[in-house]
């Protein structure tokens, strides 16, 4: 992997509903950022012969930010569990994922077993599985990834399903557009 010095970027996100974004959007990337189905399962898809693989960067309890604290109904300077991901393809990561969940709803799910394995193909499994909106953003993540490559697009959703609320924000990045030959908006 192109791999650098993990970065922190400082930006607040603003989310907005996805469609508010759509005149700022190309149809491509429209397609990517307003899909509800399994992103898990369009990454693979589109990787075509190169695996799909997730990679863990950080799982555990850990201190939301204020606007997951929102998206969650969740009281501030609580903690939480978090996890963080690179989704790649081949060796080159696509999107960065940062899901957080209540501690207090996380009961015998033993989400911290997924280990590599998308909690994504595990959520869509879920016959009780609902999405919440998609919300978009332009800002990019305030957590740390392993690689240079720009966040074009960030989205995020509440997932719920059998008492657990999951917020899972997803970031698509400039590699993966380079990949794929989408527009770089
Ligand atoms: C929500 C999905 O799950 C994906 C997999 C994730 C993981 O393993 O942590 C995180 C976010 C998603 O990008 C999905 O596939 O749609």
């Amino acid at each position: 992997m192109a791999t650098s010095s993990f970065r922190q970027a400082h930006a607040f996100p603003v989310w907005q509903p996805v469609a508010a974004l759509r005149p700022t959007m190309s149809a491509s990337w429209w397609q990517w950022v307003a899909s509800t189905d399994s992103l898990t399962a369009r990454l693979t898809a589109a990787g075509s012969e190169r695996p799909f693989r997730v990679r863990l960067l950080r799982q555990g309890v850990g201190m939301p930010q204020p606007d997951e604290a929102q998206a969650l109904g969740l009281a501030l300077r609580h903690y939480a569990w978090l996890r963080e991901v690179a989704l790649c393809v081949g060796d080159t990561p696509w999107v960065v994922a940062r899901s957080v969940a209540p501690l207090t709803q996380l009961k015998g799910q033993h989400l911290e077993k997924l280990g590599e394995r998308s909690l994504g193909s595990w959520l869509f499994r879920q016959p009780d599985l609902i999405r919440g909106p998609l919300e978009a953003t332009v800002c990019v993540p305030r957590f740390a990834y392993p690689t240079d490559a720009e966040s074009l697009w960030g989205r995020r959703s509440v997932f719920q399903h059998a008492g657990l609320s999951l917020l899972v924000q997803e970031y698509f990045l400039s590699s993966m557009a380079n990949d794929l030959r989408l527009p770089s908006r």
